[in-house]
């Protein structure tokens, strides 16, 4: 019987959410995640105190829905809001309407290459990677698999761990294997600032015990030599990792970085990178260790089995930026993601609440900081999408 293909794209359609979720920096007042965190806009006094304040959470949440001929709907969400279903509804739309939605590669390839005058790194590929989410949730509803089935088959029976938040005290309590906190102060707050964010990792070191992983996350803060000190002065706190402590764009920065930190210190980046060619640099200029790409914003699952595969032939791991069920069905599958993020959406953060928080029915999360593969046995990402939620279609065609 001659191959025909699943049925057809029929159609895209974009929409824009406000609240938690997938733009997760969204959150109401009194939250860890937006308490006084060092960025680079901390050099400005007035928007050092709230990441809000200069707009971390302006763009929303992007939810893509791509209906097939038969009625079967695939769906993703990531950060984009209105101006990703422009670019989704206005340009990407064109290259999937009509097509088999199992030529991934070739629709992939039409909306990176189409949009490359303007795009390559950000919300462009932001929306690439919610087209790309969704049809992958597509092909697996189509044809009855999960993501990570569809991806070469879990290698692992569950997933481990660590969790991101102000609180790695509680989240050793809870099971997870790691903490990893937001850095408070940067260079603009001087010594006494520095100061400040060795004695909170000493109290948490003392809290937790010797044996605890325990990352500072910073968030594009640092310069060199800033980062410099704050690693040295937190080795003798045990300090697993330095992540993101410099600007995405400064290669040869994080390549001098990577030369300062003391031995065992792990330097991480990258889930504000985006395509194999981004990663690339990374891996060639050896500018770190773990590579943490986020599928909602580097490409989707397409290109990030090519970010993969890049940095398994570097022996570099890829911990993938949290981001749900699209990292978990990813990271089940390959060796050198050896474990996977959890970031903390409950205020405290004292309790485990769904990472993407209230959009996805079903979203499953870490017990004891373990999950099961069998979690993620449904179709496609395994998670509906919740529509009571009041969404927007800014560019309805
Ligand atoms: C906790 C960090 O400041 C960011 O908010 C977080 O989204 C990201 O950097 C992470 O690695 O989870
Ligand atoms: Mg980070």
């Amino acid at each position: 019987m001659a191959y025909t293909g699943l049925p057809r794209i029929k159609h895209v359609r974009a929409f824009t959410v406000r609240g938690g979720g997938a733009d997760y920096h969204d959150q109401g007042a009194g939250h860890w995640i937006d308490d006084h965190i060092a960025t680079p806009m901390a050099r400005y006094p007035e928007y050092r105190q709230s990441r809000q304040s200069f707009g971390i959470n302006v763009l929303g949440t992007l939810v893509v829905e791509i209906e097939a001929e038969d009625g079967t709907i695939g769906f993703a969400v990531t950060t984009g809001g209105e101006p990703a279903c422009f670019i989704v509804e206005r340009h990407l739309a064109r290259f999937l309407e009509g097509r088999n939605p199992a030529e991934y590669e070739k629709i992939w390839d039409q909306m990176y290459f189409s949009t490359q005058y303007y795009g390559r790194k950000g919300l462009v590929v932001n929306a690439i990677s919610g087209v790309d989410l969704a049809l992958w949730d597509l092909l697996g509803k189509l044809r009855g698999e999960p993501v990570h089935a569809l991806l070469g088959g879990a290698v692992r029976d569950e997933l481990q761990f660590y969790a991101t938040g102000s609180r790695p005290d509680l989240a050793k309590d809870m099971g997870f294997i790691g903490g990893k906190m937001p850095l408070h102060h940067g260079p603009a707050e001087g010594i006494e600032g520095l100061r400040k964010n060795i004695a909170e990792l000493a109290t948490m070191r003392e809290r937790v015990g010797p044996d605890f992983w325990l990352m500072l996350d910073c968030w594009m803060a640092l310069d060199v030599d800033y980062a410099t000190r704050l690693a040295l002065a937190a080795h003798e706190h045990g300090l697993k990792w330095i992540e993101e402590a410099i600007s995405p764009d400064d290669y040869w920065g994080y390549a001098e970085l990577k030369r300062n930190v003391p031995r065992g210190m792990l330097v991480t980046t990258g889930e504000h990178e985006a395509t194999r060619w981004g990663f690339r640099m990374l891996l060639e200029m050896d500018c770190c260790d773990i590579l943490q790409p986020d599928v909602g914003w580097c490409g989707g699952v397409t290109e990030l089995l090519k970010i993969s595969a890049l940095a398994d032939a570097h022996g570099k791991l890829v911990v993938p930026h949290g981001s749900s069920v699209y990292s978990y069905h990813f990271v089940i599958t390959r060796h050198n993601s050896p474990f996977a993020e959890f970031l903390m959406m409950h205020p405290g953060p004292s309790e485990v609440l769904p990472m993407f928080h209230p959009q996805l029915i079903g979203e499953p999360v870490p017990v004891n900081g373990r999950l099961r593969a069998s979690a993620l046995d449904k179709p496609g990402f395994g998670v509906e999408l919740n529509r009571d939620l009041p969404m927007h279609r800014p560019y309805a065609r």
